[in-house]
């Protein structure tokens, strides 16, 4: 089903045809982006820089010309005829003859995708502008979007690319423009804006919508006075529009600084079906043809070129090698956010939103519970008050209606769930510290040290020991300055990590030494007080054994 389809060089394709079309031709298509099997892109600056850098070209400023949009919606084949009009500089006959086939970049049947990563033409055509100056003119072909092979991010990326290097772009759609048309552009366009730094210009150029076998001319006619129609009312902003239509208008607006449309007869059956046509005029409607002699020019004809601008500045060709670099980094790597398409983004939405609710329900009810104005709560207490609570709000998130089924909200109930955790760990610190004996925990700590040392070190002296006691009044010394400098710390509130590090060594000590100490001492006791318990018990059985009156408890 193939046709005209572009080899290795073109020459060795052109074997063998006798007509002079072919020797006219001196180029071929480069692939200067490409699409890796990862979904990444890559540039080939080597072929890019042997087309931006011939000698006759390098101080030229630009002028490129890109087509893109879904695929298989005839954007190569156009881009031939652009090819045609500029190898023969704009001559009267510049479409050729009746039946010559149609050659250039890589075009076809079928329905499976054709172009893939970004193509530039090898030859860079000179035009002179009315006002003398010779510009370069670059044409550019583009990966179609919404093929089942690509990504969101890989149609955006080819998008964005295309339009941030170009100077027109040609949005080509079939049939219409609709409301799904204009909502890819805005995301397509706002993914490239993002990569660009805002310098208070319009980021992009000029923009040619182009409808492809257009059915309606009775409604509009063909060509660009019919666009024109058809446009403003497709980008009609008005008050009774839902603000959800105006932002979408308004941006697409405010991203070019030209915007146009152009609408397209229907080429004819054998253009559209026949899978032996290989691009001869006379297999084409007159009509397409008539209206074809219409765009070609309004595009390439000199005083018609739009010079490349970036930041207001004209782009020479060799400064364009260092842009196509830059802006290839940017979507290499992972500064820019994903795009998605509608149902993810939507579903994340959706889930995030019942996060947040979910995360608010929690928040006000261990608020109820222990919020700031409330009594400190024992542990335990808390702990099954959290509970109860992070179980509703769990349930809460998974009662919530949200798009995107079940296994994609479940890594959204994990991350509620930890986040839960996190606010109950604030929680029960700020519960904590109500609690004044906890609070002085350090103090206490740091003070009955000081005061064993004391006696210790007063009885190591009694007994000559002066070696330990001066140890013990070391250690003393020590407890008595942390405490000095922990009660000056929570004072004034400065040298904080050093009031973490004495709570610390405090916590350490309490837990390691004093609370195992003082609970087998308070178990030592206790036995004690149940030993003479019992011993006072069995004295007094024996009394009353001996008073003859036998009792059995
Ligand atoms: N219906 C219709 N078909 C067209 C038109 N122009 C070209 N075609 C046909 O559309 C088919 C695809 O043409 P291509 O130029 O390869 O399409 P493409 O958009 O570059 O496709 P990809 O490279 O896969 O993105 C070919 O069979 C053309 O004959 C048109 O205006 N209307
Ligand atoms: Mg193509």
């Amino acid at each position: 089903m193939a046709h005209v389809k572009f080899p290795e060089t073109f020459s060795s394709f052109c074997t063998g045809r006798d007509n002079d079309w072919d020797n006219r031709m001196g180029g071929r298509p480069v692939q200067i982006v490409v699409s890796k099997d990862d979904h990444s892109f890559e540039l080939d600056e080597d072929a890019l820089s042997e087309i931006l850098l011939q000698d006759h070209v390098r101080d030229k400023n630009v002028v490129i010309v890109s087509v893109a949009g879904a695929f298989r919606k005839g954007k190569s084949f156009l881009l031939d005829f652009f090819l045609r009009y500029m190898v023969t500089q704009g001559s009267p006959d510049w479409m050729g003859s009746e039946d010559e086939p149609l050659a250039g970049f890589s075009w076809r049947g079928g329905c499976e995708r054709d172009t893939t990563g970004i193509l530039l033409w090898s030859e860079v055509f000179l035009s002179d502008l009315p006002n003398g100056e010779q510009v370069a003119v670059i044409l550019m072909d583009t990966q179609g979007a919404f093929d089942s092979e690509s990504t969101v991010r890989d149609c955006a990326t080819v998008f964005a690319l295309s339009t941030m290097v170009s100077s027109v772009q040609i949005y080509n759609l079939l049939h219409n423009i609709q409301e799904d048309d204009l909502q890819h552009l805005q995301l397509f366009t706002e993914y490239g804006r993002l990569a660009l730094e805002d310098a208070g210009h319009t980021p992009f150029q000029k923009l040619q919508f182009l409808v492809r076998d257009w059915s309606f001319p009775y409604e509009a006619d063909y060509g660009v006075e019919g666009g024109e129609k058809i446009l403003s009312r497709r980008l009609q902003v008005s008050d009774k529009q839902h603000p959800e239509l105006q932002s979408l208008r308004k941006h697409i607006r405010s991203c070019f600084s030209d915007i146009s449309c152009f609408l397209m007869p229907h080429p004819g059956l054998r253009v559209a079906t026949h899978p032996e046509f290989d691009g001869k005029l006379s297999d084409i409607e007159p009509d397409f043809k008539k209206q074809l002699q219409k765009l070609v020019p309004m595009i390439l004809a000199p005083e018609n070129l739009v010079v490349k601008e970036i930041g207001g500045q004209k782009v020479k060709a060799k400064e364009l090698l260092q842009y196509f670099k830059s802006y290839l980094e940017i979507y290499r790597g992972d500064e820019l956010p994903e795009p998605k398409s509608m149902l993810v983004a939507t579903a994340e939405a959706n889930n995030l939103a019942a996060v947040a609710a979910a995360r608010e329900t929690y928040t006000m009810s261990m608020e109820e519970v222990c919020g700031g104005a409330k009594p400190y709560l024992s542990t335990a207490h808390l702990e099954a008050e959290h509970q109860r609570i992070k179980d509703k709000s769990l349930n809460q998130f998974t009662n919530k209606r949200k798009m995107g089924g079940e296994s994609f909200s479940e890594s959204y109930k994990e991350k509620l769930e930890k986040e839960l955790e996190d606010l109950y760990g604030q929680f029960r610190m700020h519960n904590e510290s109500k609690n004044i004996f906890k609070a002085a925990r350090t103090p206490a700590v740091f003070f009955a040290t000081a005061v064993i040392f004391y006696i210790l070190s007063g009885i190591f002296g009694l007994i000559g020991m002066y070696y330990l006691a001066n140890i013990c009044n070391l250690v003393m010394g020590t407890a008595l300055l942390s405490l000095v400098l922990w009660a000056y710390i929570r004072y004034s509130g400065e040298m904080r990590e050093i009031g973490a590090c004495l709570d610390e060594v405090a916590n350490l000590l309490w837990d390691n030494i004093m609370k195992p100490a003082y609970q087998s001492f308070l178990e030592m006791s206790l036995q004690q007080a149940a030993l003479q318990a019992t011993e006072v018990a069995i004295g007094s059985n024996s009394t009353v054994q001996s008073n003859g009156k036998l009792k059995h408890s």
